[in-house]
């Protein structure tokens, strides 16, 4: 070959490597996304799978529930009180860890009429968190946060999970369905009809009133009176207004005692669309997490994990935690689309693999249609009952299917060692 041919034959070479090297390179990529794709859609599968091949006993009504309906219903039945001030008292010492009020207490009762009854004797913005609320003092002594209405039941959210503002009604909600699943880590919460005017603007400070428009309508004289707050949402152009007495929807939150401390969920998303979080892709990702966090905190979080995938709420950026165990504070995310239901809030369930065994028993006890059936019928004295619509209902049976079929998914991996007594 003379000079000319080697040259030729290198650049020729030079060039091969290049795009064979790109290529490779390319298909490196496309085969490591493929990978983690198809492990996300595997698991999918394979929860389709065993959603059709479920054991009835995960179908059918548990004969064991009926030892809980009645105490359920008579624990939280709204009861005539005398001295709001003893309720308040004996409340506040309830708290121990993260168990925010005990199992059965002959006072529960009485204390959520308080927060329906009590007079609201002072109001203030509370900019704490991002969202519009209040912070009110029942009877110039207690001291409850109200969130306010915004969307009708039947309102669909559309969008990314964590889209569109609080669903207020879903505290109380969530308030029962922790009581329910003996997850009693929620803050007691009562929905109410506040009066704008008379309840809230009257005894309101001077910075709140001046975050509250009054429009005089020219043609008969009629007040609308619209809130929009202060906090790092509002604006004067999203607005909570009265009807024609006045009246708001909203619920009372009893402030849980105690010091919280709050922490990034390792869950996290990114909240960009664009961008995925590392456990979004990396179905191991729980693996190296077993090292660095506690059994207990790991529980505490799938337990959450579980109650927010049957509310549908994909927002818990951060957890808190009391006396070092995890609270179930802020759910007004959940119940946003009732048409879609959002695997992945259950990844701490699947990629770790475990469960504690009391969860799993009483998960059990409320199969076969009970669990939305007996949240319905606690929430049912509740000011703003219904608290969801039936699409919702049905979305938390179809969801406590799903957590069945993830577990039978887990079982077959792990064994009897997913199930911890921690
Ligand atoms: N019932 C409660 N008892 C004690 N503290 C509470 C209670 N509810 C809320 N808080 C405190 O107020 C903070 C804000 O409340 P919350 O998380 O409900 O607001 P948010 O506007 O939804 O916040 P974010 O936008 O971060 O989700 C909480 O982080 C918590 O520290
Ligand atoms: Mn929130």
């Amino acid at each position: 070959m003379n000079k000319r041919g080697v040259i030729i034959v290198c650049i020729i070479a030079t060039l091969l490597c290049v795009v064979l090297g790109a290529n490779f390179y390319f298909m490196y990529y496309l085969n490591a996304e493929e990978g983690q794709l198809s492990s996300v859609r595997a698991l999918e599968n394979m929860i389709r799978h065993k959603i059709r091949h479920l054991k009835p006993a995960y179908l059918n009504r548990n004969p064991r529930f009926f030892m809980f309906r009645n105490k359920l219903l008579k624990n939280y039945k709204l009861t005539a009180y005398e001295n709001a001030s003893v309720l308040w008292e004996i409340a506040n010492w309830w708290p121990h860890e993260n168990e925010i009020y005990p199992l059965y207490d002959s006072s529960m009762g009485q204390l959520l009429k308080t927060l329906r009854d009590e007079p609201i004797t002072k109001v203030q913005n509370l900019a704490r968190g991002t969202q519009l609320k209040l912070l009110m003092r029942l009877n110039n002594q207690q001291k409850v946060i109200f969130k306010p209405q915004w969307y009708p039941r039947d309102f669909v959210v559309e969008g990314v999970v964590y889209s569109g503002k609080d669903r207020h009604a879903a505290e109380v909600y969530a308030f029962y369905l922790g009581a329910v699943l003996d997850l009693r880590w929620t803050p007691i919460v009562v929905g109410r009809v506040v009066n704008l005017k008379k309840e809230i603007y009257a005894n309101g400070d001077q910075e709140l009133q001046h975050t509250i428009k009054i429009e005089t309508s020219e043609e008969d004289g009629k007040e609308t009176y619209c809130l929009y707050g202060k906090c790092h949402y509002c604006n004067e152009d999203e607005v909570v207004c009265g009807d024609e007495k006045h009246n708001i929807e909203g619920v009372m939150i009893y402030i849980v005692p105690g010091t919280l401390a709050k922490r990034r969920s390792p869950w996290q998303r990114t909240y960009k669309e664009e961008k995925r979080a590392p456990w979004e892709d990396d179905m191991t990702y729980c693996k190296s997490l077993k090292s660095k966090m506690e059994t207990i905190r790991l529980l505490d979080l799938i337990d959450v994990a579980i109650f927010d995938y049957l509310i549908q709420n994909g927002d818990r950026h951060h957890y808190e935690t009391r006396e070092e165990r995890v609270v179930l504070i802020d759910n007004g995310k959940a119940f946003g689309n009732p048409n879609k239901d959002h695997l992945d809030i259950l990844a701490p369930l699947y990629q770790c693999c475990l469960i504690r065994k009391s969860t799993w028993d009483r998960l059990q006890v409320f199969s076969g249609g009970v669990l939305s059936e007996i949240v319905d019928r606690l929430s049912k004295q509740d000011a703003l009952y219904p608290l969801i619509t039936d699409k919702h209902k049905r979305g938390v049976e179809r969801r406590l299917l799903v957590v069945f079929a993830v577990v039978e998914y887990c079982m077959d991996k792990e064994g009897d060692k997913m199930f911890k007594t921690l």
